[in-house]
């Protein structure tokens, strides 16, 4: 397995790829998606920070890619639609640089309230440059927090620690979080009227973009300052610059960028009321050691275990809950591939998790039976994109939970329909995959073992005749289990050690009294 590791990931999540036994290639920023895209040749996952753009492009031919990780927060340079729709899992480390994204917006509001830089350059100019950097206090202050999420609440309780009074906006926040919390909540009107410094901590989606607007700023009290340490865009770079010109808003403090890096002769540079920072927000030795760690651990355990977190194209589960999955996995690729051959042409799907199975996770096992079902027609599917594509294929998906086992403490039911055909399969674990009735019809087998199903007239010699046809083959049966279907025909599922050639199997089909045979 290969990871490659783009834009400066802290070499402690690297050692535990190592030590996994992968290889890990590092590499600097990788802007063009082209050169992306050939150094994705032959890797299983990708790391990312802020400054490796992962396009539709960079992915469209990366047929090993199974995870792009993004070491921190914003998955804005990803594109995760295109990852989707590829199969690929995206997944982010937004708990690890929380606290150093919240510590930077804080240190933000302290640069602004005293003029730390301003100070700084002079001192290192061989000035005293006290006249004129008067400053205020925080305490007492007014801040209007766009976004009270991870870093928007840690600001939010610093900033209240320091005695500020704090308010929000967020109209996402589950109620239940808003009803505890110790922050009120505004209306943007409202927080921009209200707020002496207005600080966001929202993802750049196309809702957020220009956020602050310039009719927005021009909302904030004369003598505001506005601090983005979330996204470039989400402020209208241009429009800041003016309402700074014109007076209204007394400073800025900008650590992200619509461009970045910065253009060396952006205006934004020499504007003396911004102050402004490279992208730092998540810079700290413990937010990188800690993103990087919790990002491998998370790819390592998806590839290993199929356990799901911190992904944001994939339903969460849970260690444990991958535990109790992992051993019906190999069914469910089997049985998907049963029923692609059974039914070629899939219209609709039913699955039944009968007995005990309707305590499992059903999701990953119900994405995984639907890309193999879909996955042996064409094109590349996996958990990730199975649903939309059963959705774009015209193939519904429907699933029951609990009922009957019929006999079996834990029972699944797959009813495959398309093409003037409908076909059930029923399944169970028991010393591994077995299936336990075709059509209705009591059969076992291992369905990951070669099979072949075959239909037949139920009269005496069947069983002796293709067995020696077989014999003849040079191929030896595992396994010979044959039902009654009860209307003068049998259905068969021989076992054997290994597949049959097409010469042989056109001459099992012309046995008289075979009515079909399928190899599996
Ligand atoms: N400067 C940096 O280095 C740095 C570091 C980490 C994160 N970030 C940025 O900070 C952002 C927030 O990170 P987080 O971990 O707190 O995310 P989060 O998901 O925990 O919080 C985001 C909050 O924004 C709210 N929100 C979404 N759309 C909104 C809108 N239109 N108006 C108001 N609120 C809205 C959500 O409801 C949520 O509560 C990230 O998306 C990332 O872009 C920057
Ligand atoms: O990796 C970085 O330096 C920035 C990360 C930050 O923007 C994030 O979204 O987590």
């Amino acid at each position: 397995m290969k990871v490659l590791a783009c834009d400066g990931i802290h070499d402690d999540g690297l050692a535990l790829f190592r030590d996994a036994g992968w290889e890990v290639v590092v590499s600097d920023p990788i802007k063009d998606p082209a050169a992306l895209a050939s150094a994705l040749d032959g890797v299983d996952a990708v790391l990312v920070r802020s400054a490796t753009p992962v396009t539709a492009e960079a992915i469209a031919d990366a047929t090993k890619l199974r995870v792009i990780g993004r070491a921190g927060a914003g998955v804005d340079t990803i594109d995760v639609d295109a990852a989707t729709a590829r199969g690929i899992a995206v997944m982010n480390a937004p708990d690890g640089n929380t606290l150093a994204a919240a510590e930077h917006a804080i240190s933000l509001l302290f640069a602004l309230a005293r003029h730390i830089p301003k100070a700084d350059a002079g001192m290192k100019a061989g000035q005293w440059p006290k006249a004129g950097l008067t400053g205020f206090e925080l305490e007492g202050k007014r801040l209007g927090v766009i976004g009270l999420g991870r870093i928007g609440a840690t600001v939010a309780r610093k900033a209240l620690g320091i005695g500020m009074e704090v308010a929000a906006y967020d109209p996402f926040l589950p109620p239940a979080a808003a009803a505890k919390g110790s922050v009120p909540l505004k209306t943007l009107d409202e927080l921009l009227a209200w707020a002496d410094i207005v600080t966001l901590h929202v993802p750049r989606t196309k809702e957020t973009t220009n956020l602050l607007s310039e009719a927005r700023m021009r909302a904030i009290k004369p003598g505001g300052y506005v601090v983005n340490a979330a996204r470039g865009g989400l402020v209208d770079e241009a429009a800041l610059l003016k309402l700074l010109d014109e007076g209204h808003l007394a400073g800025a403090a900008l650590d992200t960028f619509v461009t970045e890096p910065l253009q060396a002769d952006s205006p934004l540079r020499a504007h003396p009321k911004l102050i402004l920072t490279p992208h730092l927000g998540a810079s700290t030795s413990e937010a990188q050691q800690a993103v990087s760690t919790i990002l491998a651990r998370q790819i390592l355990d998806f590839i290993d275990t199929g356990a799901v977190a911190g992904c944001v194209n994939l339903p969460p589960l849970t260690a444990e809950a991958a535990r109790e999955v992992g051993p019906w996995m190999p069914l469910m690729s089997a049985l998907g591939r049963l029923a692609a051959r059974l039914v070629p042409a899939p219209t609709r799907l039913h699955i039944t998790y009968a007995g005990r199975t309707d305590a499992l996770d059903t999701r990953p096992l119900t994405r995984l039976l639907v890309a193999s079902l879909l996955g042996t027609a064409s094109g590349r599917i996996t958990p990730v994109n199975a649903l939309a594509e059963a959705a774009g294929r015209g193939l519904t998906v429907a699933e029951t939970l609990g009922g009957d086992g019929d006999g079996f403490d834990r029972l699944l039911r797959i009813r495959v329909e398309g093409d003037g055909r409908s076909r059930e399969i029923e399944a169970t674990l028991h010393r591994g995959p077995r299936v336990v009735r075709l059509d209705g019809v009591e059969i076992e087998f291992d369905p990951l073992a070669n099979v072949l199903l075959m239909r037949n007239e139920d009269r005496p010699g069947m069983i002796g005749t293709v067995g020696s046809k077989l014999g003849a083959a040079g191929v030896n049966i595992v396994n010979f289990a044959l039902g009654a279907a009860g209307d003068g025909q049998a259905r068969a599922a021989i076992t054997i050690d290994r597949a049959v050639d097409d010469a042989h199997l056109a001459e099992l089909r012309a046995t008289p009294g075979v009515l079909s045979l399928q190899q599996i």
